[in-house]
């Protein structure tokens, strides 16, 4: 599985998907495979819609993420000034490295499963965590 390690923004350090925000007019698929050229450098194809993602944080800041996974690329994957490129084995995924919410999710998303959910976060500890598999 080809994820990022995020260099700077929201989760600096972190390991996680390509992704950031929706720019003016632009669908979440849209901005998921503009975020990837942009940050990684390849152009993810075959995307699948499998979840939304809906944070909340103690200091009022609030976000909506579109989970998809893609099942090929075109492209070479490159480091930018946003991100470094790495692979994982499925079964090796660094839940350590990412956000603490990952975990409730991306394993079942793997196995094929599609969600929703909402996560309370202070800072980088997560609060709470409510997920339905849908
Ligand atoms: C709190 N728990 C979290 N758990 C898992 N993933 C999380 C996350 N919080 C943010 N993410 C992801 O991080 C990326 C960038 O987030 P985002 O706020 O848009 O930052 P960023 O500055 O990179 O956006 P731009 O690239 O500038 O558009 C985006 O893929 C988003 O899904």
């Amino acid at each position: 599985m080809l994820l990022i390690r995020k260099k700077r923004g929201l989760g600096a350090g972190k390991i996680n998907g390509p992704g950031g925000k929706l720019e003016p007019g632009e669908t979440p698929l849209q901005s998921a495979i503009r975020e990837a050229q942009e940050e990684i450098g390849v152009t993810p194809s075959q995307l699948e819609e499998r979840g939304l993602l809906h944070f909340q944080f103690t200091d009022g800041y609030s976000l909506q993420c579109t989970v998809f996974i893609a099942r090929a690329f075109t492209g070479e994957p490159i480091e930018t000034p946003e991100a470094t490129p790495m692979w994982f084995d499925i079964d090796g995924v660094p839940y350590d490295d990412m956000w603490e919410d990952d975990q409730y999710w991306l394993p079942q998303v793997l196995a094929g499963a599609h969600f929703i959910a909402w996560f309370e976060f202070d800072g980088e500890k997560m609060l709470s965590k409510d997920v339905r598999f849908v």
